[in-house]
């Protein structure tokens, strides 16, 4: 037998090896999901050939899981499913995500657990990937820095990144308006106010401008970390999920190294710099050395930092939830400098995400942008023309549009928790067992007819007072809920409306011959269109 007959019989093997392994898992899981009675949905091989095969993209997969949960489970809470990886707990119950996300909170502290690799210097110091108590201990050290006294404070950044980024339109789309890429500007801005909110430098986003010219250090590092899933990637996170020592040995990284190692020095060097000269400023870098410092400890217990840290607005919280969070762990440099790359990681992607399709929603419904228009003009006009925070406050329907463009289009199309232990599911015999992966749909269940009367149409009024007070608070999860939601949604939000307010107010959007309608979305790690998203923009005349 020749080399290449060798060869070519080993990865026939291999392959077989590989298809043999998980027909056994899918039967395995099956078995296990049938003892429990639980409805079960299988591995869904038709959506993971359509997916590599470029046919179905991410937020359509989570769509369809959404879709044959609710056939497969026939109005049961609670589907299995298989997704390669593990077996997990599919949710479809509104009532039941209530007991997980907050009232039954202690047993589902943590997310997906996967052993952080050795490559990932900053991911496992995360707030995102800590668990239990260490990550208690720090979500109550990090939350009185996210109150909105805080972000108050911080309003100078988005206000003039988002001048910056009307700017940046203005020599693009000339007097006269035209087709331009909202893609180009939208990560600029993001990555200017978090460079600035988070690591208290300037990230020059807007400097290096020149259409076909290179990006900022700072803009292309971060670009690094944002995730494309693809063939590779997804074979890739396969191994790290499956087999992680396997993906250390082979030098693998949930989270690549070049621009964790370069965040790492420049917000290092800015420490250093402050506590030598002893320069201050209104920033997350700022605040978080205060805490390491024990500064923010009469703000430990107030209200809304009770709020931000357990996520919970009115809801009641066990105690022993509460109390559970006091922690006595120090706060060290290394902690300081991976959470603020982890908040221009989190705040990086979703907020340029969001503006992008709430600029395609501006352009799609014109009697949404005018009635915007309406309110902006008559909140800035009445302050010359100025944005100001408390502007931004009073703008019900800006508050209303951005909701429902999160609704129709969630970064994040799903959330996830671990369970830590046992839990048996109210009102039935069914235990999830400690160690079980829950998923929680986000984009399926903004999308089901049953909490939205029209689910596809965008319409802002879904978020009148008096909508949201018929409708079940859990029908809205685009930043998640409870103790583990996403800490930043105060922030996220005076963020993406500063910059859709100033945008509303200086331009016109309008659909142009080369819009994608409906927007098609890519594979990226949270929703994007897949090819951009090109507007036709006008520079409105009469605030010049
Ligand atoms: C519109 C923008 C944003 C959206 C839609 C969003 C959405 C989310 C979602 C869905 C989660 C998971 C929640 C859960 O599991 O229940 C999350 C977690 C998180 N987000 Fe955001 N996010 C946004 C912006 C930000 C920003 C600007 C920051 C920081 C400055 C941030 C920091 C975080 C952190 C640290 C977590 C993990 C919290 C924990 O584990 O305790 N996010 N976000």
């Amino acid at each position: 037998m020749g080399l290449l007959s060798i060869i070519l019989w080993l990865i026939l093997s291999g392959i077989i090896g590989i298809v043999l392994f998980f027909t056994y898992q899918t039967w395995k899981h099956g078995k296990y999901f049938q003892q429990k009675n639980i409805p079960y949905l299988g591995a869904g091989w038709h959506r993971v050939f359509k997916f590599l095969g470029g046919k179905l993209s991410l937020p359509e997969a989570e769509a369809l899981i959404y879709k044959e949960a609710l056939e497969v489970g026939k109005g049961k809470p609670i589907v299995g499913f298989y997704d390669l990886t593990a077996a997990k707990y599919y949710i479809v119950d509104l009532d039941l995500m209530r007991h997980i996300y907050v009232k039954d909170f202690d047993h589902f502290v943590d997310r997906r657990t996967f052993a952080p690799l050795d490559s990932d210097i900053l991911f496992k110091k995360m707030l995102l990937s800590l668990e239990g108590a260490r990550w208690k201990g720090l979500r109550s050290k990090l939350s009185p820095t996210f109150t909105t006294g805080k972000i108050r404070r911080m309003f100078s950044i988005f206000e003039k990144s988002s001048l910056r980024m009307c700017d940046l339109l203005r020599k693009r789309v000339g007097p006269n308006g035209g087709d331009y890429d909202i893609c180009e500007a939208y990560p600029k801005y993001a990555i200017d106010v978090i460079a600035s909110s988070a690591c208290g430098v300037e990230s020059k986003a807007f400097e290096f401008a020149e259409p076909g010219g290179p990006l900022s250090e700072f803009e292309t590092m971060a670009g690094k970390f944002q995730l494309q899933f693809n063939l590779v990637m997804f074979l890739k996170f396969l191994v790290i999920m499956i087999l992680p020592k396997l993906a250390s040995f082979l030098g693998f990284e949930a989270m690549q190294l070049e621009p964790q190692k370069y965040f790492l020095s420049v917000i290092k060097r800015v420490m250093e710099h402050r506590r030598e000269t002893g320069e201050r400023h209104d920033d997350f870098l700022q605040l978080m050395m205060d805490a390491q410092q024990g500064l923010l400890k009469a703000e430990e217990n107030s209200k809304e930092t009770l709020e931000v840290m357990t996520g919970t607005e009115g809801e009641a919280v066990e105690n022993s939830t509460k109390n559970s969070f006091s922690s006595n762990d120090e706060l060290t440099d290394e902690d300081i400098v991976a959470n603020a790359v982890m908040f221009l990681n989190a705040g990086f992607d979703t907020s340029q995400s969001v503006l992008i399709f709430a600029a395609y929603a501006l352009a799609k419904e014109q009697d949404v942008q005018e009635k915007l228009l309406k309110e902006v003009k008559s909140v800035m006009d009445g302050a010359g023309g100025k944005l100001t925070y408390d502007g931004v406050l009073q703008m019900s329907y800006l508050d209303m549009f951005m909701n429902e463009t999160l609704r129709m289009f969630p970064p994040a199309a799903k959330t996830v928790r671990s369970c830590v232990k046992d839990y048996q599911i109210p009102g039935t015999k069914i235990v999830i067992e400690k160690g079980s992966i829950v998923t929680m749909p986000v984009y399926g269940i903004h999308l089901d007819s049953r909490y939205y009367d029209n689910p596809e149409k965008f319409e802002p009024e879904n978020f009148l007072p008096e909508k949201k007070a018929q409708r079940h608070p859990y029908a809205f999860a685009a930043f998640g809920h409870g103790p583990r939601n996403c800490i930043g949604m105060r922030f996220a939000l005076i963020e993406v409306k500063t910059a859709i307010a100033e945008l509303v107010y200086n331009f016109k959007f309008q659909p142009s011959s080369r819009t994608q309608i409906p927007a098609k979305f890519g594979n990226a790690a949270t929703l994007k269109p897949i090819n951009g998203m090109v507007l036709n923009i006008t520079p409105r005349r009469d605030v010049e």
